[in-house]
């Protein structure tokens, strides 16, 4: 490429005015790149979470107010997160079985209430283990890959039938998104969605999402022998082949913004579309730095959400969802 050389160029002369520097925008943010993650409260009240300042658990009674709201703010889907009652939650997580639990319940009270708006949910087993794990436990506590696959697909079908439009395996089983994909096309479900968490890594950024669904004094060590090693790149990029091969018609990476040279990555060798999760976190490190007089919150918010959509994102689960689309929007 050739260019012209200063004086003739000046890189600041198109940052001059507000005009231009929209014209000259290489990217957008819209509130169609914005999914939005809610969690469901098993009770009848609003349930704020500590270690997520502005953030709430909903009961059924107060969900569909809130899909109301992300759909008139222009956002395009929900991520739904049950909070299973601790009696419910067992060794092999059966609840998450059952047709009628907090989260199909949920799914239907949107639907029924929404029907505009689209439904991304969540498929792993944390949420009704009594032990906090994503999968089923053995005796020495390693989880067990094709037991748990199994119980996936029964998870994601009952999730289907309650009137998911995106089943998302979080997980991080190898061989799930291949036999869910499977049991959605043999049951009738050939237009449900599936993305695949494909690259989810074992992080330390996850800490206030367990506090919304209670799992945090629940979990018995780590998750490191199924999440990914921070250290690497290139299995990512064998985890997102893995799941593309299989049948996901989007994959993601979480979390987010220490992640963004995955995202590139994913990106430039698959062209398919990439979501990125700007986990829980991630939400608190700017809700924190904004309380303690560090950070302009707007400012922060879309800053960081245009550098998923730079990276090549096609959007981002984000708890500031509703608060960045308003924005946006205004
Ligand atoms: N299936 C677990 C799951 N699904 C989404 C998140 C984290 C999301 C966040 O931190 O916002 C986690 C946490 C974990 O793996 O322990
Ligand atoms: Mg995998």
């Amino acid at each position: 490429m050739t260019q012209a050389a200063f004086p003739a160029l000046r890189l600041r002369r198109p940052r001059r005015h507000g005009w231009s520097r929209a014209m000259f925008a290489e990217n957008v943010l819209t509130p169609a790149d914005l999914i939005w993650p809610l969690f469901i409260a098993h009770g009848d009240e609003v349930e704020p979470i500590a270690s997520l300042p502005g953030v709430s658990r909903w009961p059924l009674a107060r969900i569909a107010e809130r899909a109301k709201e992300a759909r008139d703010a222009g956002i395009p889907c929900l991520a739904l997160f049950p909070n299973t009652p601790r009696d419910k939650r067992s060794d092999d997580g059966r609840e998450a079985l059952n047709p009628d639990n907090l989260m199909c319940r949920a799914i239907r009270t949107i639907k029924d209430a929404v029907p505009d708006i689209g439904l991304l949910t969540d498929v792993a087993l944390d949420p009704y283990t009594s032990h906090g794990h994503d999968g089923l436990v053995d005796a020495e506590g390693h989880v067990l890959n094709d037991p748990t696959k199994d119980v996936l697909v029964g998870q994601a079908l009952v999730q289907a039938e309650a009137g998911s439009d995106i089943i998302a395996p979080s997980d991080m089983m190898d061989g799930r998104i291949g036999a869910i994909r499977g049991a959605l096309e043999g049951g009738g479900h050939v237009d449900v969605q599936i993305m695949a968490y494909a690259a989810k890594y074992a992080s330390a950024f996850y800490g206030p999402f367990r506090d919304a669904v209670d799992t945090r004094g629940l979990l018995k060590g780590d998750k490191k022998g199924y999440q990914m090693n921070p250290a690497n790149a290139e299995e990512a990029l064998r985890e997102v082949a893995m799941d593309l091969a299989e049948g996901a018609d989007s994959v993601m990476v979480k979390p987010g913004l220490p992640y963004l040279d995955i995202v590139r990555l994913v990106k430039q060798r698959f062209e398919v579309p990439v979501f990125a999760y700007q986990v829980s976190g991630e939400y608190a490190m700017i809700e924190h730095a904004v309380a303690a007089g560090a950070a302009d919150r707007d400012a922060m918010v879309l800053e960081t959400l245009m550098a998923f959509k730079r990276a090549g994102a096609s959007g981002v689960l984000t708890y500031h969802a509703l608060h960045a689309a308003r924005l946006l929007g205004a």
